[in-house]
């Protein structure tokens, strides 16, 4: 395919999520569950790939240069009997792992473009380079740096290849794109050069696979799925038929996001992650799981009207994002603690609704109760009733722990329950939970947002993973209102080329 001329050079980035209250009963469309987006965010960059006279390519390439072995190109071509565009990953020299979410989201988002451009469908798509840059909390931190990341930890992109490798960079942190007023990542003080400290990466190097690295469940899929969405709109449509800033273009990037994430999950959880991506903070009703049977496979006959038909769909879609509800008081923060645990999702959800279906009404009787814990919190939260969150954040737990000793699922298992009770004690900590499905592996704690508060929370998680023989840690992660957003370009500018 030969391509249009023009397309924009954009970064978007989305947020990940904490849901602070309605996991379970937000699967089920009576229920509604408050989420939080986070500071930590996915930034997607695109451009276009400038080829020498002669030079022909048809490829995307996308890059996520803090991992090791993270460069996928894909070749794309248009399938008959409206299949859409398919994606065909290349393989040259070292065999690369696919990216399923990756992949799956360039054939569901290009054939919605060659759908709603018809343009598209003679002059086919200019090739691209993608970058996925993501904030430093969604992984954890590398044990030792190894040779590879202290390489790689100052970053900048350097050569170019005809379809352009990035490799991370050697630009001190000074150089690097500054925090925004809202974010937490390395704040001006931490990124200063001392004698004995190099200055900390705003996007560091991992040194693993993406397979190997250690994610904090802050919603990395959810969060990449949407920026990934949102650029590649942005970058071969123009503003007339997408434009993030407006209600429709929030639409159609919600619809499709959550269209291209439950494809490449392989099963449809709430989209609690992904409205959150694209809207931010909000008190969440999932959309239907029918609206998505009818869809046929990517490839298959019919495909690509129905996608567009469906995405374009306003009245089908029946979920609800309710802004207006949420809110945080003044001085106060949410911030999330990384257990160096894990915890099976899956088998989870499995257990919980197991006893559900056999216990119809007791299962119905604590739904409706912890949906009574989520109004009343979000109530607190939105007045700013600062005095209030304790109160109402203590039988969200108890709710969720009941939930799981019933099931057999440790949602909020011993462990947690020990250490949040005790980080409950801590003065200036106003709350604590167990986010999400629970488990092992998390904490969200609601806080004052303030040094003193912070340090005695770590030298808290400091004792308490001392003693017992886990690692804890607080995240420089906040609970942030705002969703999807257009980045200044300029600011990226050393990976621009
Ligand atoms: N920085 C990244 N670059 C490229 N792909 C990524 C990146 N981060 C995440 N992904 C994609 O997202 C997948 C992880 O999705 P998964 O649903 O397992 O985790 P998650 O969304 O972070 O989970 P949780 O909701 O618990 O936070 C990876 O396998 C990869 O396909
Ligand atoms: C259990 C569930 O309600 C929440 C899972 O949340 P998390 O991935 O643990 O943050 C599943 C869902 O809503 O998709």
């Amino acid at each position: 395919m030969t391509g249009n001329s023009g397309d924009r050079t954009v970064v978007v980035s989305a947020p990940g999520k904490v849901l602070l209250a309605g996991g379970y009963i937000v699967l089920d469309r009576k229920h509604t569950g408050l989420v939080f987006g986070l500071s930590a965010r996915i930034h997607v960059l695109v451009q276009e790939i400038h080829t020498s006279a002669g030079v022909h390519l048809s490829e995307i390439v996308v890059q996520s240069p803090q991992f090791l072995n993270a460069t996928w190109k894909y070749g794309y071509h248009l399938v008959e009997n409206g299949g859409g565009i398919k994606v065909t990953q290349l393989q040259s020299g070292t065999p690369v792992e696919p990216n399923h979410f990756i992949e799956t989201t360039l054939n569901y988002v290009l054939t919605y473009i060659s759908q709603v451009d018809k343009s598209r469908a003679s002059h086919g798509f200019q090739p691209a380079s993608l970058l996925v840059l993501a904030d430093n909390d969604y992984y954890s931190k590398p044990k030792r740096p190894s040779s590879s990341s202290t390489a790689a930890a100052t970053d900048r992109p350097s050569s170019s290849s005809s379809a352009g490798d990035f490799t991370l960079p050697t630009a001190t942190s000074s150089e690097e794109k500054k925090p925004s007023s809202t974010s937490t990542q390395d704040a001006p003080t931490t990124t200063t050069t001392t004698t004995d400290k190099p200055p900390r990466p705003r996007f560091r190097h991992f040194g693993t696979t993406l397979r190997d690295a250690h994610k904090t469940g802050l919603g990395s899929s959810a969060a990449i799925v949407t920026a990934l969405t949102a650029s590649l709109l942005s970058h071969y449509l123009p503003p007339s038929l997408f434009d993030l800033t407006t209600p429709q273009g929030k639409r159609v990037l919600h619809n499709l996001a959550q269209v291209a994430h439950c494809s490449a999950q392989g099963k449809i959880g709430s989209g609690f992650d992904v409205a959150s991506a694209v809207y931010g903070s909000c008190l969440y009703r999932r959309f239907s799981p029918a609206l998505l049977s009818g869809l046929p496979n990517p490839g298959e006959a019919g495909f690509a009207r129905a996608l567009a038909g469906l995405v374009d769909e306003e009245e089908a879609w029946d979920c609800e994002i309710r802004k207006e509800e949420v809110g945080l008081p003044e001085g106060v923060a949410i911030r999330m603690c990384d257990v160096d645990c894990g915890t099976e999702t899956v088998s989870m959800v499995k257990k919980v609704h197991a006893w559900r279906d056999g216990n119809p009404e007791a299962a119905g009787g604590v739904y409706a109760r912890l949906q009574g814990r989520v109004d009343e919190l979000a109530g607190v939260l939105r007045a700013g009733e600062v005095d209030g969150i304790g109160r109402v954040m203590r039988p969200v737990r108890e709710i969720m722990r009941t939930m799981g000793r019933d099931c057999g699922a440790p949602i909020e298992p011993d462990s947690q329950e020990e250490m949040l009770n005790a980080l409950e004690g801590v003065e200036g900590v106003l709350g604590s939970v167990v986010p999400g499905a629970g488990g092992y592996d998390a904490a969200a704690v609601v806080m004052r947002d303030d040094e003193e508060t912070e340090k005695r929370v770590r030298g808290f998680l400091r004792e308490w993973s001392k003693e017992h023989e886990i690692q804890v840690r607080l995240m420089k992660v906040k609970g942030e209102t705002e969703g999807a957003r257009m980045e200044d370009v300029g600011e990226f500018k050393l990976w621009v080329r």
